[in-house]
């Protein structure tokens, strides 16, 4: 299984974005990661559709939008339109979570499904023949740089485990705190996309990313 790598740009320089994102492309990171926050799901505000659309040309870099919002299915067309080639709503902020992800998968993108550190798998019984990927959350969602919360790990076994029951290939991504020292346990758990901000971009983005992606190949 191809193991992913999916810098959040969260956490980058955004005087420099263009080319930080290229340097994380050259080093083989396949995603690149959006926080997307509405300060009403979660407290913080970030950013929105027309940074995606500015930077879209910059790689040819999977964008994988996780939209941290309220009634995403409000967006989700636009989101598409910006350039997010896989979207990620919160199973917490969906009064219709199927409606949703269909809406998701109408306009061309690819849909994902995240549960929050408090929300328990079995929750997304429902959902996982509809998604191509599950996003774990590993820190409570709002802000970068949180510590990785160890009850996690559980977490992505038993979603594996709920994804081979269902004979669904869908992807395991891990979000929250994730570093070269701790990402081995994350993907001996079961999770094949990582999703890094601090990781890679405080200090040199490419050594970071060469560094990371090193040890995910050895997983493969
Ligand atoms: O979704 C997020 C916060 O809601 C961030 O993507 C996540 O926390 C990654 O940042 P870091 O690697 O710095 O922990």
């Amino acid at each position: 299984m191809e193991m992913i790598l999916a810098p959040s740009i969260l956490a980058a320089d955004f005087t420099k974005l263009g080319e930080q994102m290229k340097e994380t492309e050259r080093e083989g990171a396949q995603y690149i990661h959006f926080d997307v926050m509405d300060g009403k799901f979660v407290p913080s505000i970030s950013f929105g559709m027309p940074v995606l659309a500015s930077i879209r040309n910059a790689v040819d870099q999977i964008f994988d939008v996780h939209l941290m919002i309220e009634e995403p299915i409000r967006y989700v067309e636009e989101f598409q339109k910006a350039g997010a080639d896989i979207i990620t709503v919160h199973l917490e902020a969906c009064s219709d979570v199927k409606a949703t992800l269909e809406k998701i998968k109408a306009c061309g993108a690819k849909a994902a499904i995240s549960i929050c550190p408090d929300t328990p798998v079995a929750e997304l019984e429902p959902y996982v023949e509809l998604v191509d990927m599950v996003l774990i959350m590993s820190v409570h969602p709002g802000f970068g740089g949180q510590s990785f919360i160890p009850s996690s790990l559980e977490k992505i076994r038993e979603t594996r485990a709920l994804l081979d029951r269902v004979n669904s290939t869908a992807d395991i991504e891990v979000d929250g705190g994730i570093y070269t020292t701790n990402v081995r346990e994350v993907l001996e758990a079961g999770a094949n996309v990582i999703v890094a901000g601090s990781a890679i971009f405080r200090g040199d983005a490419a050594e970071n990313t060469k560094n990371m992606m090193e040890i995910l190949r050895a997983y493969e």
